[in-house]
């Protein structure tokens, strides 16, 4: 059962405070949701989260070691990182690029099991990109590659899975198939999320949590019911948001 706790936690950026005092906690079984307008430290956060970058004050807790603590390689088996944007220098196939996902699993010399390629089509499937595996990724349309992204981290087969902006380049239907996979990560398959998304409406019925960032240091973290209401919501992206009733489920809009 894994849990990421931070403690006490400060960003920085430049002479900015991005974050200050984090006190918070994300359990096996939650998907949180942050929260934030550009600029308010969201990728900082994840970076933060992810052991790529130091905290300015407080300390990161994974599994009751701090996080630089851990060994790469025992961080890779138990976190899973997607960045905002990638690069693809080299004109690796689809299938070969969310194969090396598999890395910090291959438990002797370089070659990868049966098992590995097995749970490598298994991402691939599962993101729907499977038709894909043998194009030169530099080849793949945004949305393709994001795609990929996003099976190569399913792959790493992770407790904890942190994600910037994993929607937003896929279209509507994909972005509804995404919030399904990352709903049964964490409820079915107990997996601890964390995830960057900037449309509201993509957040209900999936995020069990939400952490907004209000960009000047403070924060607030709660239930989606509690956070995801309109004056936080407001106040926290410097525009209104109104929360309406739509069937059984509330919509969040703003003009
Ligand atoms: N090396 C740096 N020096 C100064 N400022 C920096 C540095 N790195 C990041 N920043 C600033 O820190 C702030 C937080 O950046 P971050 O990428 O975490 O924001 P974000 O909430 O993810 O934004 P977005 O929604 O645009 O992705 C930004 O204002 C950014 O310009």
């Amino acid at each position: 059962m894994t849990t990421l706790v931070a403690n006490d936690l400060d960003l920085r950026a430049g002479k900015r405070v991005l974050v200050e005092k984090l006190d918070w906690t994300v359990g096996a079984g939650q998907c949180w949701f942050v929260y934030g307008r550009n600029g308010a430290g969201k990728t900082t956060l994840l970076q933060t989260l992810a052991g790529l970058r130091l905290p300015d004050g407080g300390k990161i807790v994974l599994d009751g070691r701090e996080l630089s603590d851990w060994s790469p390689l025992q961080l890779a088996r138990r976190r899973a990182y997607l960045p905002q944007s990638r690069q693809d220098a080299f004109g690796f196939t689809v299938f070969e690029t969310v194969l090396a996902a598999r890395f910090p699993w291959r438990s002797e010399g370089m070659w990868e099991s049966s098992e590995d390629r097995d749970v490598a089509a298994g991402a691939l499937k599962r993101m729907d990109v499977l038709e894909l595996a043998e194009r030169d990724i530099r080849s793949l349309s945004g949305g393709e590659r994001q795609r990929v992204a996003i099976a190569a981290l399913l792959a790493q087969d992770t407790p904890l899975m942190l994600l910037d902006e994993p929607a937003s380049a896929l279209d509507l239907a994909h972005q509804a198939g995404l919030m399904r996979t990352v709903a049964g990560l964490s409820r079915e398959e107990n997996r601890a999320v964390v995830m960057v998304v900037h449309d509201l409406n993509l957040a209900w019925g999936v995020a069990s949590h939400v952490l907004l960032l209000y960009g000047d240091g403070t924060w607030e973290a709660g239930s989606c019911e509690e956070m995801m209401v309109s004056e936080k919501l407001s106040h926290c992206l410097h525009y209104p948001v109104e929360r309406v009733s739509c069937g059984n489920r509330p919509v969040f809009v703003s003009f």
